[in-house]
């Protein structure tokens, strides 16, 4: 699904009326059928809803005349117009609802008197939507502390009022409505998928409306979120006569002494996703222990006890990935960017392998192109130089992507992949019981074994964010997110690629038919 900007979705807009040839009443309509059926849906009976002068407040108003329409439903409405006058759908709204007998509308000019909020009330937050043009502040501002303050649940139509859609670095954040929930229209804005907005999007519910994908108008986006049927169209059968050097050989340098465990759960990860061989590299003292939990794995051991101290030939390999567990000592980061200057394979750098460049900043340069970088937002901070929220980390990670032609994946709840070529994917799988200590680890296993069976970079991160965070949602479903841990993850990659490959089994035409396997 494409997400567009703020300066482009006017342009959808219209494309939507074009090609359906509809009126953009009839779209707001249909938008409002939606936000209503949600609203609906909830255990409440008492709406009040609050309507601005644009379309956003449009919406709100025929959500109004909607709700109003079922029976046992109160519904008290209030249309902000006190400044330039409403847009013409807002105002053919109103005159709708002015129709409406059973609503208690009021027009406020001038003065507001507040009503009584308590908690078995819903607030429908309709003042203001991707028209928002900037902070809101005097008597908007006022009326959104005062819906914050209230013990009435908050739904907001497409926006929380005085979120921007973009950037909110200079936005006032008391004056943003702290939604329960937002019912989005089309497809989700790119503030809403950051971090420290989550405050005030709350839940977030996408609705279909129908709108154009623009290609009509020739309308592209660099934004797209990743849904299920992307990944089946990335996602390749195994071939049946594959041997396993045919679906790869994945390389890992990961872990010191003492956190054998990452290369431990990156190997197992690793081995879960379709590659055909696996070998890690990792200090003499973890024989052992790696021996005896993946017995699947081979070996290569460092001379040194107890770190990573010297690189190898990566030639015999088909993808690398560095970093779990590795250590950040003087020894390690000098063998760590040897390793990397001379490694011609696909290669995914983690955890301390990011540390270690975020200590030396000038070894960026030395790293190769097409290489993937997986930070969270801290580690984006230290590799990066101006990040100080979601968005500026989200922006700072595709400058670097476009510099050096890497591909960044910034972790988090909804992770973004950010590629050479200027494009940014978010994902839409995964969940809050997947941060705990090892998850990183995990994914990094998973894309060096998509790589090592030639993957592209860009389908190997896409895809395994994807089944990462899938698995990380059918291990929750079956533990719950507070129990789960990095193992569980792991344990539930074959369920996720279970889910992304089944295809139905091709039957006979008939008896005189056997299909052999
Ligand atoms: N996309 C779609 O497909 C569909 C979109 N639809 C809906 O349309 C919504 C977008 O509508 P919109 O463009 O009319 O903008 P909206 O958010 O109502 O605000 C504009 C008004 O606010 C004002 N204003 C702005 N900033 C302000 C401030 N800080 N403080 C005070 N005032 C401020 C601005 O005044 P101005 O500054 O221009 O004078 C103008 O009057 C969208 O979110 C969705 O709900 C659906 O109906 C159908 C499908
Ligand atoms: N709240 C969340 N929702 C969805 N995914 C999450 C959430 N928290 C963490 N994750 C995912 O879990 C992984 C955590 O990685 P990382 O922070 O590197 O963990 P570690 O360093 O402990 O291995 C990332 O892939 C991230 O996207
Ligand atoms: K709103």
């Amino acid at each position: 699904m494409k997400i567009f900007s703020q300066q482009q979705l006017p342009d959808i807009d219209a494309a939507t009326i074009q090609e359906q040839n509809i009126k953009s009443i009839d779209l707001m309509e249909r938008a409002a059928q939606y936000v209503s059926l949600y609203l609906s849906s909830l255990s409440y009976s008492r709406y009040v809803i609050f309507a601005g002068p644009g379309n956003n407040g449009g919406d709100a108003l025929a959500v109004a005349r909607l709700l109003a329409a079922k029976e046992g439903n109160n519904i008290t409405a209030y249309l902000f117009n006190i400044g330039k006058g409403l847009s013409s759908n807002c105002e053919a709204n109103r005159n709708r609802l002015a129709e409406c007998p059973n609503v208690s509308f009021t027009e406020i000019t001038e003065k507001f008197e507040p009503p009584q909020l308590s908690e078995d009330a819903v607030i429908v937050d309709g003042l203001f939507g991707t028209g928002l043009n900037k902070p809101l502040n005097g008597g908007f501002g006022a009326l959104v502390q005062f819906f914050n303050a209230s013990p009435a649940h908050i739904v907001s139509i497409d926006m929380p009022s005085g979120l921007m859609c973009e950037n909110n670095a200079q936005n006032v954040r008391n004056h943003i409505v702290r939604a329960n929930t937002t019912i989005t229209l089309g497809a989700p804005k790119i503030a809403q998928l950051m971090a420290d907005n989550h405050e005030f999007v709350g839940k977030l519910i996408v609705a279909d409306i129908g709108l154009s994908d623009g290609k009509s108008k020739g309308l592209d986006s660099n934004y797209e979120f990743t849904d299920k049927e992307d990944i089946k169209n990335i996602i390749r059968e195994r071939d049946s006569f594959g041997h396993k050097g045919s679906f790869g050989h994945s390389l890992l340098i990961a872990s010191t002494y003492g956190m054998a465990g990452a290369a431990i759960l990156a190997t197992r990860a690793c081995l879960r996703s379709g590659v055909g061989k696996v070998t890690v590299r990792t200090p003499h003292r973890n024989n052992n222990i790696l021996q005896i939990a993946i017995p699947e794995a081979v070996l290569n051991l460092d001379s040194h006890e107890k770190h990573f101290s010297s690189p190898i030939n990566t030639d015999d390999y088909n993808a690398l990935a560095i970093g779990p567990g590795l250590g950040t000592s003087h020894d390690t980061a000098v063998a760590f960017i040897e390793q990397v200057r001379r490694t011609r394979i696909p290669l995914v750098i983690d955890a301390d392998g990011l540390n270690i460049l975020a200590d030396h900043k000038g070894w960026i340069q030395q790293i190769p192109s097409d290489t993937i970088l997986t930070p969270h937002f801290r580690e984006m901070q230290r590799i990066g130089s101006h990040c100080t929220d979601s968005y500026s980390a989200l922006t700072e990670a595709q400058e670097m992507a476009v510099k050096h032609s890497f591909f960044i994946i910034l972790k988090g709840h909804f992770t973004a992949i950010c590629t050479p070529e200027g494009k940014t994917f978010f994902n839409s799988t995964g969940n809050s019981g997947m941060a705990t200590a090892g998850s990183g680890d995990v994914l990094t296993g998973i894309i060096c074994a998509l790589l090592a069976q030639k993957y592209t970079q860009t389908e190997a991160c896409r895809l395994g964010v994807y089944i990462h965070g899938l698995a990380g949602d059918i291990a929750a479903n079956k533990l719950g997110e507070t129990s789960l841990i990095a193992s569980d993850i792991i344990e539930a990659i074959p369920e996720a690629f279970l889910q992304l490959s089944a295809k139905d089994a091709e039957k006979a035409p008939s008896p005189d038919f056997l299909i052999l396997k």
